[in-house]
């Protein structure tokens, strides 16, 4: 395998799944959750939940676990009861299952064989065995032996951010690389009883499974970029560690997910977005379409404040909470999808547009992509015009006083279009040192007529 692959990776397939055990409805769930584990007794915390759950904006979520399988295991109710080994028993061969059908979904999509897939990274909380669903999942799917297999686990709900991260790493560093993401989330790990301090998690969190097929350039035929993944940046904000974290016990995973998470991704979402897009400013955060890991309806609502978004910015997101919950890792990809389908629609997306997860730490991952049609053929155009006429575009947007200090910087990170290349008579044959010269002459070139535009 070379090192290098041409160009930025892009998503070539998205799939989803539920569980088919349980689908509860939001305005049915405290009736349902409290009567599951024995608690209609505890009649303040119910009616605090049905108030909580009012407030979520979900509808339904879907459960693996069933109500009556409760009965069966009365140590999930009782923290002085070792349940962790019953949980794993349960979920090890639930994880992977799920994980299946997703990725089965993206895999028909891509339309290439499953072992063409060259690389597997896992995300699921629910992993603390050895081997665990990742394994399974490889050979449920019939991967290759040699497929090279990572495992993502407790990164809660920023895992599935991780992963697509991780794997445009992946795709970029090894040419002709074909990563298979894979996030699978049961909640079954963590269920139990309610306790004032567990309301939130217990109204909000539900189960699923989403994968994605990240490559980069070459591309094989037939071969779409659903979404090029430009740049990703993860952070964590300081000392929040103590705010939104898991912690694994005899008694199951349990979260801890302080009030105060929707502030604090807040406060710090403008400076993490402002990494993020570094080297390719925004004039308008509303100029981009927008993939946010719905935690909970708080967190949205900040994050539109705080941004000043138009109303809608954020439906992708909200549509995904509305209709599943927060299936923590995997639920990003189901916003990835939700805006894919959007942008097929009559209200077209904007062709720029960042991605975000929130999980432990407090960490954010981000990502800035580009879902173009021009892009979706990349075999034939490798995406190079768009991203030149984008990055112009940006740059005849920007204020004076930004354009100077970004124009020449800008500009030499654009890559040309081969096609540009012919017409200028350009020889593929010509050593690589003349063609860069030429090119960083064109792009200073062209940098300097848009400077002298705005002076
Ligand atoms: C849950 C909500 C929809 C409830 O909406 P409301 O409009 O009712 O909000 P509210 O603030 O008035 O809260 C209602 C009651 O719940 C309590 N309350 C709110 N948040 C709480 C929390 N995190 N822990 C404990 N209690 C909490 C309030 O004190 C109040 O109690 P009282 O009525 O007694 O005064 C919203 O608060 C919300 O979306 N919060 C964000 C949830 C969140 O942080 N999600 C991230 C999940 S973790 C994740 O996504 C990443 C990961 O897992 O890794």
């Amino acid at each position: 395998m070379q090192q290098h692959a041409e160009g930025p990776a892009a998503m070539l397939a998205i799939g989803m799944a539920n569980p088919t055990g349980a689908v509860v409805r939001q305005d049915e769930f405290a009736d349902s959750f409290f009567r599951a584990t024995k608690s209609d007794h505890l009649t303040e915390l119910k009616e605090k939940l049905k108030r909580i759950c009012k407030n979520t904006c979900i509808e339904k979520r879907h459960f693996h676990l069933k109500e009556e399988s409760v009965d069966t295991h009365p140590e999930f109710l009782d923290r002085e009861l070792p349940s962790l080994n019953a949980r794993i028993d349960m979920v090890a061969t639930a994880i992977p299952k799920l994980a299946h059908s997703a990725a089965t979904k993206a895999i028909d999509e891509w339309g290439r064989p499953a072992t063409d897939i060259t690389h597997l990274v896992f995300v699921t909380f629910s992993a603390v065995q050895a081997p665990s669903a990742d394994l399974q999942l490889a050979s449920l799917l019939g991967l290759r032996p040699t497929v090279c297999r990572t495992i993502l686990s407790l990164h809660g709900c920023s895992g599935g951010g991780a992963a697509l991260n991780l794997a445009k790493q992946l795709a970029e560093n090894n040419q002709g690389a074909r990563v298979l993401v894979a996030c699978s989330e049961i909640t079954l790990i963590s269920f139990r009883a309610p306790d004032r301090n567990s309301l939130v998690c217990q109204s909000l969190f539900s189960d699923g499974a989403g994968a994605v097929i990240v490559g980069a350039g070459p591309f094989h035929e037939g071969e779409r970029a659903l979404f090029e993944m430009v740049t990703s940046t993860q952070t964590a904000i300081p000392s929040t560690e103590h705010v939104l974290n898991m912690q694994v016990s005899e008694a199951g995973v349990e979260f801890h997910v302080g009030i105060e998470v929707p502030k604090l991704i807040g406060q710090n979402i403008q400076q993490c977005l402002q990494e993020t897009f570094r080297s390719a400013p925004v004039c308008s955060w509303n100029d981009l379409f927008w993939a946010v890991h719905p935690g909970g309806r708080a967190i949205l609502d900040n994050i539109n404040t705080v941004l000043k978004l138009e109303p809608g910015k954020l439906a992708a997101s909200r549509n995904v909470l509305r209709e599943y919950g927060n299936m923590s890792g995997a639920t990003i990809i189901f916003v990835l999808d939700e805006l894919r389908r959007r942008k097929n629609e009559e209200d077209p997306l904007p062709e720029w547009g960042v991605m975000l997860a929130f999980g432990p730490g407090i960490t954010i991952e981000a990502m800035d992509c580009i879902a173009d049609a021009k892009c979706r053929d990349m075999a034939d155009s490798k995406g190079k015009s768009f991203r030149m006429r984008h990055c112009f575009d940006v740059l005849q947007h920007l204020p004076k006083w930004q354009l100077r200090e970004t124009a020449p910087k800008k500009s030499a990170m654009i890559a040309l279009d081969d096609t540009e290349d012919e017409k200028e008579g350009r020889n593929n044959d010509e050593p690589e040192g003349n063609k860069k010269a030429k090119e960083r002459l064109k792009l200073e070139g062209e940098a300097k007529l848009l400077r002298d535009k705005f002076d």
